[in-house]
């Protein structure tokens, strides 16, 4: 064990109800929105086949034009109810706001930097609209904030002179301010999504990030953060230097899904995705593969069964409107979780062997568990091994009580599960087990092979 300052300050899980209930959400919503959106990932007739959002990056922008973009920022058909009846449609429990990403334009009228949406045609606050419609449809709202800061003159990507030292303290208090500021300003917004903190500037500041952790904490009590946010004092971030991990959940699946419940090593997490390969922002066209919808529910489906949360990227257009593709897969997640939700939402890790044709939730709020079934198998039924000594008592099917299934013990905690009716879904459906402990003495007395 390694003598840490500035490392976890909590083993394992937070067991508190603000926690309680972001471990609940099952399914978010991530909104990437800014003046990266205005480009859309195109600068003078030229595709930059980077993520969108990172144009000012390309050696093709020079920063100042890019930050010209302020004088064209200018939504006049951005509606947040219209965002949030999508959202709630869709099904999601919570969204994650850009509200400063690393190009440093800021959706909020903040008082610490002129870079912001008062200063643009639009003028007004986009935050607080936002947070208000959300809070009003009941879908909880989470603050993206990047500490890298492009804009800012006073960022730096590592420090190496007393100048650099003495700019960037100036950087640590205006983040400081800025989140102190967003804390204040959205008292309703339940954490903080970090993001831009690999650089070595940042690194270097376990015991400053830290103690804001800490203050920010002191000032909203319940504040979810993440892992993304602090590195320990030597450098470790997302787990500190004796592996544990830092904040409360684990912010590392980006894009990606941990396979199986080892990888996610008894923490809270959330996967975030996008739809095209790799556009958060707003992206003129997209290249590649998009996901379909039925990809995008058994990604979801896989994240609740490894007791994660699964965060579909959303990237706005300029005007304020969410684009077509987005909102046709927003209505097809929605209409299946219409039928689905209760095998999503309070969902957690079940302790099933892991089946070919898909995936097993327990319910917290009912103790039911739930198959969420992606591929039939050549021979129509679903293999079934519980946890020793747990027997099926009956299994239906969500999307109608009528849609029967029998269940066949055919070996210790192991079952075959017949439907009673041809299935032939074009969805993925669920079934409802209901179990209960075997009788005692009732071992079915299989005999165990003597190798
Ligand atoms: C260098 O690889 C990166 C760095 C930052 C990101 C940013 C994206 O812009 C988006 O905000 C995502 C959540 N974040 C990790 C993505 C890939």
């Amino acid at each position: 064990i390694i003598q840490l300052q500035h490392g976890a300050h909590r083993l394992g899980r937070r067991n508190d109800a603000d926690m309680a209930r972001w471990r609940a959400y099952g399914l978010g919503q991530f909104i990437h929105w800014g003046l990266y959106s205005i480009p859309a990932g195109e600068w003078n007739g030229k595709m930059y086949n980077g993520a969108a959002e990172w144009i000012r990056t390309w050696k093709e922008v020079s920063p100042q034009a890019y930050d010209s973009l302020i004088y064209r920022f200018n939504p006049t058909k951005f509606n947040p109810d219209s965002w949030a009846a999508v959202a709630k449609q869709m099904g999601v429990k919570y969204v994650t706001i850009t509200t400063k990403h690393h190009d440093g334009f800021c959706l909020w009228p903040s008082k610490f930097t002129d870079f912001t949406v008062a200063n643009s045609p639009y003028k007004k606050d986009i935050i607080g609209p936002l947070v208000k419609a959300y809070d009003k449809q009941g879908i909880d709202v989470i603050l993206y904030f990047s500490v890298m800061d492009w804009h800012n003159p006073d960022w730096r990507y590592d420090i190496k002179t007393r100048d650099d030292s003495i700019a960037f303290n100036r950087f640590k208090q205006f983040t400081r301010n800025q989140l102190l500021e967003l804390l204040t300003q959205y008292p309703s917004a339940k954490g903080l999504w970090f993001d831009g903190t690999w650089d070595k500037s940042w690194v270097k500041q376990a015991a400053f990030a830290d103690s804001l952790e800490t203050e920010m904490r002191k000032l909203h009590p319940g504040l979810i953060i993440g892992s993304r946010f602090r590195a320990d004092e030597y450098g470790k971030r997302h787990f500190d230097s004796n592996g544990n991990l830092m904040g409360d959940y684990e912010q590392g699946w980006e894009r990606k899904i941990p396979e199986k419940i080892t990888d996610v090593h008894g923490n809270d997490w959330d996967c975030v995705m996008t739809i095209p390969e790799n556009q958060w922002g707003y992206a003129k066209t997209w290249q590649g593969h998009i996901k379909t919808a039925d990809e995008l529910l058994e990604m979801l489906a896989k994240c609740v069964s490894l007791d994660g949360n699964f965060v579909l990227n959303f990237g706005p257009k300029p005007d304020g409107t969410l684009r077509a593709e987005e909102l046709s897969l927003a209505k097809a997640i929605g209409d299946w979780m219409t039928v689905n939700k209760e095998a999503i939402y309070n969902g957690e890790y079940a302790g099933f062997i892991k089946q070919d044709w898909g995936y097993f939730i327990k319910s917290t709020a009912s103790n039911k568990i739930y198959m969420l079934v992606f591929n039939i198998p050549v021979s129509g039924v679903l293999r079934v091994a519980t946890p020793s000594h747990m027997a099926i008592r009956k299994a239906y099917g969500l999307d109608n009580a009528a849609s029967n299934y029998t269940s066949e013990e055919i070996g210790s905690s192991t079952y075959f599960i017949h439907p009673n009716q041809q299935i032939t879904p074009k969805k993925p459906f669920v079934i409802v087990l209901e179990t209960g402990e075997e009788a005692k003495g009732q071992t079915g007395g299989y005999e165990k092979a003597k190798t």
